[in-house]
């Protein structure tokens, strides 16, 4: 598969969100809408992008019970998303709990099941957080496999890690297991406050499925070239 691109919409209200997805109309199909917008515009703003054909990545990174996330996540489906994530950090109970709820009530009234993503560690992290919170893993690469292994195991289609990871992750647990990598920055870009990053073109190399990007396009002057530099390096 090719390595696709998805937009995070990390604004703070709707017309900031609006307008950007129109000025990329025609070269970004994929939005993420996380917990900055969905709390200030989130049913508007999901509204928006699916009549607009476009598809929508839910990223509110559930993380309680297993009780509380799988049904916060049999909620969301009312918004017709396409994929969802929760921290993996959650559990094995949690997460096979989510998954086999989510399959039952879509099998049941037919609907598409929406991806379900675990985030492994955060790309803002790296091996100091490990040691602070002594986390007994030799390198955030075997923590970061580690989780996914779990991830797999409880039913999911993917995690979110850093692309450094992918090679290791598709190693282990096959090429069907999605990757979605946060923590992209174009050579020309500021890091701001990701660790673990990766260019667009070394993304695609590394073989990430999906590459999530927000402030080298968003926090631009002009968004719709920095989507086009950023899908050019995917393809070159
Ligand atoms: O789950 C996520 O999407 C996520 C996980 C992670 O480990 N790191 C991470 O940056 N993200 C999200 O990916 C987006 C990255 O945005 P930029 O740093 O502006 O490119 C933000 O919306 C983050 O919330």
């Amino acid at each position: 598969m090719d390595t696709k691109i998805i937009v995070a919409l990390d604004f703070p209200d709707f017309s900031k969100a609006a307008d950007l997805v129109t000025n990329l109309s025609d070269t970004v199909d994929f939005y993420k809408v996380g917990l900055e917008s969905f709390i200030s515009c989130g049913e508007k703003l999901i509204h928006f992008l699916k009549s607009n054909g476009k598809k929508v990545f839910l990223d509110l990174k559930f993380h309680d019970i297993p009780n509380t996330v799988a049904s916060a996540s049999l909620a969301s489906l009312k918004y017709d998303i396409d994929m969802l994530n929760v921290h993996a950090q959650g559990g094995s109970i949690m997460m096979s709990t989510v998954s086999s709820e989510i399959e039952n009530y879509c099998d049941k009234h037919s609907l598409q099941k929406p991806y379900l993503i675990a985030v492994t560690l955060l790309t803002s992290l790296n091996e100091t957080h490990l040691r602070e919170y002594k986390i007994n893993a030799k390198s955030t690469l075997e923590y970061v496999v580690d989780l996914a292994k779990i991830t797999q195991k409880s039913g999911f289609d993917g995690v979110v890690a850093s692309a450094r990871e992918v090679s290791a992750i598709k190693n282990t647990l096959g090429n069907d297991f999605l990757t979605v990598t946060p923590g992209i920055r174009p050579a020309w870009a500021a890091k701001n406050d990701q660790q673990r990053v990766v260019t667009p073109s070394e993304a695609s190399k590394l073989g990430c499925d999906y590459i999530v990007i927000g402030r080298p396009i968003t926090a631009s002057s002009k968004p719709y070239k920095a989507a086009e530099k950023i899908l050019e390096e995917l393809n070159d």
